[in-house]
């Protein structure tokens, strides 16, 4: 016997499930303005006005009861009662989108088709009514015969009415096992012509008000247009990215001198000292100096992603993406990655074909993820003049757009090789439907940058924190004996892993603090960072107090060396997560080491080719 009646949310992906999901029960799920948004499901509490309490899940969207992809297999599942982790809801929200009714109503009709008490969300009618588009919910009702109740999830209107016809549906007790067939043996393009008939019916008035979106289409689908489009995007974005970060950096960074220099002045000169000053807030300092950057990029994401550009994009690419036989699906796992490529990776279940979904785990490292930017960001700003090359652009966003560049280029050879090699097999087509327009919602956005922030900060304070610290004691031990005139950093136990590691790595032009650093990076990439402040710190052997890394890596690094150096972190698979999701995503340990081995062959080739390079050009 169970507690309280299971209601599951389902409908097409992109209908407002997840915004559904978080006005009725107040909870937080990602929403975003792209089919795919949800892959798992997610459940939450709900009271219905008599004070009976509901379990209401979020289930991921579809098309159809025919699962394609892993993710719409767990919708199919769960509302016909085959999932073996979740019990058969007692009812169904089915949420249509109101401007796109007749392929929503297509799903409609099979999820109507297996018998369990439905109400369906007539979701988004305030996009239909800026559209000109009026619907009659009541002609919906008689024609599909079930309860229709319009709203707006981000509004949060029509949520009264929804609650009351929920508590009719799960109230009616006797409850009928799914007809599994019923929804599924219908003809699909029988179906389709009865949602259209439906919606047809339903519809009121259109007017031409869609004018806007076509406009807009017009130019960001076009051939030509659209690519120069999308580029001059990304660009803006880089050069935003460099110069509005400088200041809230300065200041951050001016923050943790004056905390290192307020703690100097209140320790005796010792073991802790060092290891608050020089360990952990040279280390965590030198990482956080970026959150203005990261916060940047990502309000640039989440506008991109809200606004509903992403996907247009994402049509944009499939051609291309086409070429390399990945489907034009991969897009959107591959542009998470641009934030972290663990989401990212687990993205690519919306991907139905096997084979297509394993190269784009693949390559979904290749994306510049926001763990490189301080590793980017750090090296050209010391070693990258930031000369005006042309009205509004600098030399330092050119080269950092470059680098991104070839992280893409990179995937694009490395899916071109593993689909005609590892991963060969035929590719599929590209399914997704245009999201409108909208403006982003400042909340959404709001709240997508707090996530990113939150998400930074507690990296920096556990993770990198914690390899700084067991950095910094493997380079503090053992002392050199007093005034051998030996480096301390050199005399340690560090120092002399790092020399193991430097015969590795000296053929491609690095130098020992990049050995040193390279280790403890598998941890995540920007522990490179705080490693070479560390090391930096512990090594001021001058004791000039010019402790700022930039200057430090100014006097010690050749520009071949730091180009490099670079290029090594477009591909290296520095990051255990990564790894560790790419060994749950593919269910062993077979794909995460292919992966690992040929990103790491590729760092070494690459890296090794721009040194000597860059040496011959005489750089
Ligand atoms: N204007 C308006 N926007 C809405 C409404 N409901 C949802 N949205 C927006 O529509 C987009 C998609 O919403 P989600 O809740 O992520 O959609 P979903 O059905 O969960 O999508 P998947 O998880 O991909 O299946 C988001 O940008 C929402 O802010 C609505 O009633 N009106
Ligand atoms: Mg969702």
């Amino acid at each position: 016997m169970h507690a309280s009646p299971l209601v599951a949310l389902v409908g097409n992906p992109n209908a407002g499930k997840s915004a559904l999901f978080n006005a009725l029960t107040g909870a937080r799920q990602k929403v975003g303005n792209y089919p795919g948004v949800t892959v798992e499901r997610h459940s939450g509490r709900l009271v219905l006005d008599d004070g009976r309490p509901v379990e209401l899940i979020d289930l991921p969207g579809a098309y159809s009861l025919e699962p394609s992809s892993p993710d719409e297999r767990v919708t199919r599942d769960v509302v016909t009662g085959a999932s073996s982790l979740e019990r058969l809801p007692d009812a169904l929200v089915v949420v249509v989108d109101a401007a796109n009714l007749d392929n929503h109503l297509r799903f409609t009709l099979q999820l109507i088709a297996l018998g369990l008490p439905v109400v369906v969300a007539l979701n988004m009618v305030d996009l239909a009514e800026r559209d000109g588009l009026t619907l009659d919910a009541a002609v919906l009702e008689r024609e599909l015969g079930v309860p229709v109740i319009p709203t707006v999830a981000v509004r949060k209107r029509g949520l009264d009415a929804l609650r009351a016809a929920l508590g009719e549906a799960v109230g009616g007790g006797g409850r009928r096992t799914p007809d599994v067939s019923a929804g599924t043996q219908d003809d699909i393009v029988q179906l389709q012509r009865r949602a259209r008939q439906i919606a047809t019916a339903a519809t009121v008035s259109e007017t031409a008000g869609r004018r806007w979106a076509h406009m807009l289409d017009s130019v960001a689908l076009h051939p030509v247009a659209g690519p120069v489009l999308l580029v001059a995007i990304l660009f803006v974005m880089f050069q935003a990215v460099f110069t509005w970060a400088a200041v809230p950096a300065d200041a951050i960074d001016a923050g943790f001198g004056w905390l290192q220099d307020a703690i100097k002045g209140a320790l005796p000169d010792g073991f802790l000292r060092s290891l608050l000053t020089d360990g952990l807030i040279a280390g965590v300092g030198a990482v956080i100096v970026f959150l203005p950057q990261i916060l940047i990029l990502f309000l640039f994401i989440l506008i991109l992603e809200s606004s509903g550009y992403m996907v247009r994009a994402a049509f944009l690419m499939d051609r291309l993406m086409a070429t390399v036989g990945l489907s034009g699906r991969a897009f959107i796992p591959l542009l998470s990655s641009f934030a972290c490529a663990v989401p990212g990776i687990m993205a690519t279940r919306t991907i139905e074909d096997e084979k297509d979904r394993l190269t784009t785990i693949l390559i979904a490292p290749l994306m510049t993820c926001s763990a490189r930017w301080p590793v980017y960001t750090l090296i050209i700003g010391a070693m990258i003049p930031n000369t005006q090359i042309a009205p509004f652009v600098r030399l330092q966003g050119v080269v950092m757009f470059g680098l991104l560049v070839i992280g893409i280029a990179g995937a694009y050879v490395a899916a071109l090789v593993l689909r005609r090699t590892v991963t060969k097999g035929a590719s599929s087509g590209f399914m997704m439907e245009m999201p409108k327009y909208q403006v982003p919602r400042i909340g959404d956005v709001l709240i997508g940058l707090w996530q990113r922030a939150v998400i930074f900060l507690k990296r920096a304070g556990t993770i990198i924190a914690a390899t700084t610290v067991v950095l910094w004691l493997l380079l503090s031990f053992p002392n050199p004996p007093e005034g051998s005139g030996i480096s301390p950093v050199d005399y340690s136990i560090g120092g002399r892993i790092g020399h193991g590691i430097e015969y590795v790595v000296k053929p491609i032009g690095f130098n020992r603090d990049i050995a040193l650093a390279l280790l403890p990076a598998m941890a995540a990439r920007e522990v490179a960072v705080s490693a070479i402040g560390t090391v930096y710190a512990i090594d001021d052997t001058d004791g000039s107090g010019t402790d700022r890394i930039t200057d430090q890596i100014r006097g010690r690094w050749t520009l071949p060396t730091a180009l490099a150096f670079l290029m090594w972190f477009v591909f290296a698979p520095q990051c255990i997560s990564t790894i560790a999701v790419t060994r749950r995503e593919t269910n062993g340990w077979k794909w995460p080491l292919f992966m690992v081995g040929y990103l790491f062959a590729a760092a070494y080739i690459m890296a090794g080719i721009t040194y000597w390079l860059a040496v011959f050009a005489g750089l």
